[in-house]
């Protein structure tokens, strides 16, 4: 990843193109500029090895206007300030995109979660909690999970506020584990919304989904799950990758046994996956790949102003947050390549924690049928009406989403007279 790559830039320059389509003025758009809230927190961890160890973590608002903050908790590396600043102004858009009411925020502790045991992992996340404890609660801002984080974690963040509150709080966090108040379907949720949103654009596109071929960058909670459900739907899953590097197969990988040995790792990595006829191939060979569907499912600035040109995939469906930098788009564009965008198509995964966090309030539960019904009832329409805005305005899918969506946010803002 280039050193002068910021995120935090191309949603802006999202957010001020969708504006000036829909006639905002620079003042109209001024306060969504800038992230509500930013706390930066030290983490003190005594190691396995008796040392302490100081990581460093975020928990960044950008904006609570539509309802609480939400969004995920990334344990990574390469997290940074102006990466969670992109990230929780994403959860702001992609929030608004399927109307649901909250806001945007998102968390991340720099660190490496392969390189931790389950001690240190445990510690690190309830020191974090303790530290941005003051900023979270169900009614101000709800963690879930993101990168390197699951509802093991969640779970563990749920206990420590909940000690520190002195009674149980279920709706601090969404994708807990079941027995903790998680919905049924949150496991799955993001996939399967990128599930719908393939299926709805090989629609438009006049694609037939059988047989369609199909390259997944990250096999992670998103990636596997959108590789296993767009496997059972009939498309050829030909490619998948992680950290560790890519495997191929132009007659369609065995993605169920993929999603096996990967289950029976706890580091979750294809490294020595072995299957007849497979070839091994790079993360970026894997993005170059002429499939007629590329889904990156892995991180932020896996297409830029590098790569973007020699992209085969007639259809990008973004699942990770930010695949494709800014520069990269205007390439697309022009090669005709059609690009879902990630504020719609990975929004199953916030669809169902607003499901999950809606029972914990009230105290029920839903089926998971339910829970797949209704998280449909919401992707479909929202897939339908940033499929017709952007044909009326003649601009892209991302654009298309952004009018909607920044329009909502900055109406509730205005609705609210947050400035005299
Ligand atoms: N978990 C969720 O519910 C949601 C996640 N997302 C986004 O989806 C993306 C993936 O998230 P998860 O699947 O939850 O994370 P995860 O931690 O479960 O999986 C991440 C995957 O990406 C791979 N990976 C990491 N670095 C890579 C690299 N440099 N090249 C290729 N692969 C690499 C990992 O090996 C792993 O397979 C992220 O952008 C995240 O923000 C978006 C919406 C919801
Ligand atoms: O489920 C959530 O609340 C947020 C998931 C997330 O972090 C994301 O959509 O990027």
């Amino acid at each position: 990843m280039a050193n002068t790559y910021n995120p935090y830039d191309n949603v802006l320059k999202t957010v001020k193109d969708a504006a000036d389509i829909l006639g905002y003025s620079e003042s109209d758009i001024e306060a969504i500029k800038y992230p509500e809230r930013e706390l930066k927190v030290a983490i003190p961890v005594c190691m396995d090895d008796g040392t302490t160890h100081v990581f460093e973590g975020y928990r960044i608002q950008h904006s609570t206007s539509r309802g609480p903050a939400k969004g995920g908790i990334r344990f990574h590396p390469a997290v940074n300030e102006n990466e969670v600043k992109a990230l929780a102004a994403w959860m702001t858009f992609k929030c608004a995109v399927v109307n649901i009411p909250y806001g945007g925020g998102k968390g991340g502790v720099i660190c490496d979660p392969n390189k931790l045991s389950e001690r240190e992992l445990r510690a690190i996340t309830r020191r974090f909690t303790a530290a941005i404890a003051p900023l979270i609660g169900p009614d101000q801002d709800i963690p879930a999970p993101d990168v390197g984080s699951n509802a093991t974690v969640m779970g563990w963040m749920m206990d420590t506020y909940s000690m520190l509150k002195g009674h149980c709080v279920h709706g601090v966090v969404t994708g807990k584990p079941i027995e903790l108040g998680g919905a049924l379907g949150r496991n799955e949720a993001t996939g399967r919304g990128v599930m719908f949103t393939t299926k709805n654009i090989l629609n438009k596109l006049n694609v037939p989904i059988q047989g369609t071929t199909v390259a997944v960058q990250g096999m992670g909670n998103v990636g596997s799950i959108t590789a296993k459900l767009l496997n059972e739907e009939g498309m050829k899953v030909v490619a998948v990758s992680d950290v560790s590097g890519g495997i191929y197969k132009a007659d369609g990988l065995n993605i169920p046994a993929i999603i096996d040995y990967l289950s029976k790792d706890r580091k979750n990595l294809l490294t020595g996956y072995e299957e007849d006829g497979i070839t091994r191939i790079t993360n970026e060979e894997l993005l170059e790949l002429d499939v007629k569907v590329l889904i990156p499912a892995a991180l932020e600035n896996q297409i830029n102003a590098s790569n973007a040109d020699r992209i085969k995939a007639d259809i990008i469906v973004e699942a990770a947050n930010g695949p494709i930098a800014s520069e990269a788009d205007a390439t697309l564009n022009q090669k005709g390549i059609t690009v879902v965008p990630d504020i719609l198509s990975n929004a199953g995964g916030v669809v169902v924690s607003y499901f999950e966090w809606v029972q914990n309030i009230q105290s029920v539960s839903w089926t998971e049928k339910e829970v797949n019904e209704k998280l449909k009832n919401i992707m479909d329409p929202a897939f339908e009406a940033v499929w017709n805005i952007a044909q009326k305005e003649h601009t892209t899918l991302r654009t298309g989403a952004y009018l909607i969506a920044v329009k909502r946010v900055v109406e509730a803002k205005k609705a609210r007279a947050i400035w005299p």
